[in-house]
């Protein structure tokens, strides 16, 4: 008997989600098939449906690979009519030589693997479908966005508004202000290409945001009343969540309404995709900022310059700004423990710079020592409306920190620049490629829901453009990861201390001291 789904033939659109949807449990329990499942625990909880696994007929054994598909609108409404995509007669996409995104179609999590392991995770392809599941003339969307700002976002909203409008000829879209409780407090703004025509050019979001006031039944109930069966959801992980509990109401009440998240986030900390919309803008606005820095230090004696940058957990804007500038000494990131006195400390290596070149350029991401702050300040753990921890500012910490050290230890007084841009990094317009980027983004998810997809987040993975089930990215967090090559590299071009020396066991006391 032959379960195996070849993945190589054309069939009918939705054949694979279908036979795989049809057979989980076959799949799941029959070994002897050469089936090879990876099922994530967290996705197993959140969407049994949504993870499958499957194996080429066509592949030998050690070709196993798993799908991690997202879920559609006919898993719970199975009688639901398709129609011929628009896209067929459109001036655009007529032309184009595969214009559909065949359903076979998947892009694979890991690029780099060896021959003789399975091939891993992968997920569907984004892009349009032959069929779709909604009538345009029928469509009701919505657009919301939510958690902190990133350039890029108005470029996001303007691409969905005018993707729907030009490509599906959708008509009725509606704008919910200020994050999800605009969905029960507010009334909507009704989106048009006209409307949304130069907010690319802006910084922030046209439809304003918020943190906390998630309250999944009455965004359900709204989205329910005001007939609304295309929600597009754009923030960061906090938001994605919500988008999942969205999603689940949904399907619980069996309503036709597709849940498509857009992932924003200026910190990069979203899993799976390769990098966030509005990253490369704030690296290179990053850049302003540090060129700031060291003009300054480096037309006074003893100079030190330091840049706070965004990064709650995770420092990649720190890395990349620093990796970009090359007049940074050195790069201080939350996953990167560090400490200030006693050999291979922050303050020797300042010492050695001063003496070396007159002046330094520290880049420290907010997130960064707030043990160390927290154990001097004694501040009381606040959370913001969204249940995020708020930080303790490292910056002027760190800089009273090195102006106490050389002023009364070193008897060598340093000049001190102190430069905190983090909200106008976040705050300016998308450049030319986060622009492009936002495009295929929002393009991605408006393929998505037409198609009947629902549940998911798109993204690009290994530069392609995928589906990704929504618990798949917000099951951890991206962080920068020491034992990578970019750490290495980082640590290469400014040749800082690593502060895990090979005397462990002193760092560790060096760490407890501060
Ligand atoms: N676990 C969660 N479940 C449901 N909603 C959440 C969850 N975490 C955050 N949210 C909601 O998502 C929105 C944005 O979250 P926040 O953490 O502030 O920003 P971001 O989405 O950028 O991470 C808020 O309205 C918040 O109430
Ligand atoms: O806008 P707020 O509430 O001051 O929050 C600042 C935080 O927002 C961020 O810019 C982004 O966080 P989110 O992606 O969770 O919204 C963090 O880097 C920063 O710590
Ligand atoms: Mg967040």
């Amino acid at each position: 008997m032959d379960v195996s789904i070849s993945l190589s033939t054309t069939r009918p659109p939705f054949s694979l989600s279908r036979q795989l949807f049809l057979r989980p449990r076959l799949l799941r329990f029959s070994p002897n098939f050469g089936v090879f499942l990876r099922k994530p625990p967290s996705i197993s909880r959140q969407n049994k449906l949504a993870v499958t696994a499957l194996q080429l007929s066509n592949q030998t054994q050690n070709d196993d690979f798993v799908l991690e598909d997202v879920p559609h609108l006919t898993n719970f409404l199975p009688d639901l009519p398709s129609y011929p995509n628009p896209l067929q007669k459109s001036q655009a996409y007529s032309i184009v030589k595969r214009n559909f995104v065949s359903p076979d179609d998947v892009v694979a999590q890991n690029v780099v693997i060896q021959k003789e392991n399975p091939r891993g995770v992968h997920f569907r392809r984004a892009g349009p479908r032959e069929k779709v599941f909604f009538k345009p003339e029928e469509v009701r969307a919505c657009v919301v966005t939510c958690g902190g700002l990133c350039p890029g976002i108005n470029t996001v909203i303007r691409e969905i508004v005018c993707g729907l409008n030009n490509m599906y000829g959708v008509q009725d879209i509606l704008g919910i202000e200020g994050g999800y409780k605009g969905f029960y407090s507010k009334n909507t703004k009704i989106l048009n290409p006209k409307v949304v025509n130069d907010i690319h050019k802006r910084g922030g979001t046209f439809l304003c945001t918020s943190r906390g006031g998630h309250d999944t039944h009455k965004i359900v109930d709204n989205i329910e009343d005001r007939g609304i069966n295309q929600v597009y959801i754009i923030g960061g992980d906090g938001t994605q969540r919500g988008a999942a509990l969205i999603y689940e109401e949904v399907k619980k009440r069996g309503l036709q309404v597709a849940v498509a998240g857009i992932p924003k986030t200026i910190d990069n900390d979203i899993a799976v995709i390769d990098k966030s919309f509005g990253f490369d803008t704030a690296v290179e606005e990053a850049q302003r900022a540090i060129n700031a820095a060291h003009v300054e230090v480096e037309s006074v004696e003893n100079g030190v310059g330091i840049v706070k940058l965004m990064g709650r957990y995770s420092g990649f804007i720190a890395m990349y700004a620093t990796l970009a500038s090359r007049d940074v000494d050195c790069c201080l990131i939350p996953e990167s423990p560090f400490y200030l006195e006693g050999r291979g400390g922050l303050f020797e290596f300042i010492e050695q710079r001063l003496k070396e070149n007159g002046h330094l350029v520290i880049v420290v991401a907010e997130g960064t020592g707030q043990e160390y702050v927290a154990a001097e300040v004694h501040a009381a753990d606040k959370k913001d409306a969204s249940g995020n921890k708020l930080l303790l500012d490292v910056g002027p910490w760190l800089s009273d920190k090195i102006k106490d050290h050389f002023t009364m230890s070193r008897k060598m007084p340093v000049n001190m620049k102190y430069i905190d841009p983090t909200y106008m990094i976040r705050a300016i317009p998308s450049n030319a490629s986060d622009n492009i980027y936002c495009t295929l983004l929002a393009h991605g998810a408006v393929h998505g829901a037409m198609a009947g997809y629902t549940g998911f987040t798109v993204g690009p993975v290994n530069s392609k453009q995928a589906y990704i089930p929504i618990a798949r990215v917000t099951e951890r967090q991206n962080t920068v990861k020491l034992t990578d090559r970019m750490w290495a590299r980082l640590l290469a071009s400014t040749n800082q201390p690593s502060f895990i020396g090979s005397d462990q066991e002193r760092v560790d006391k060096e760490i407890l001291k501060i």
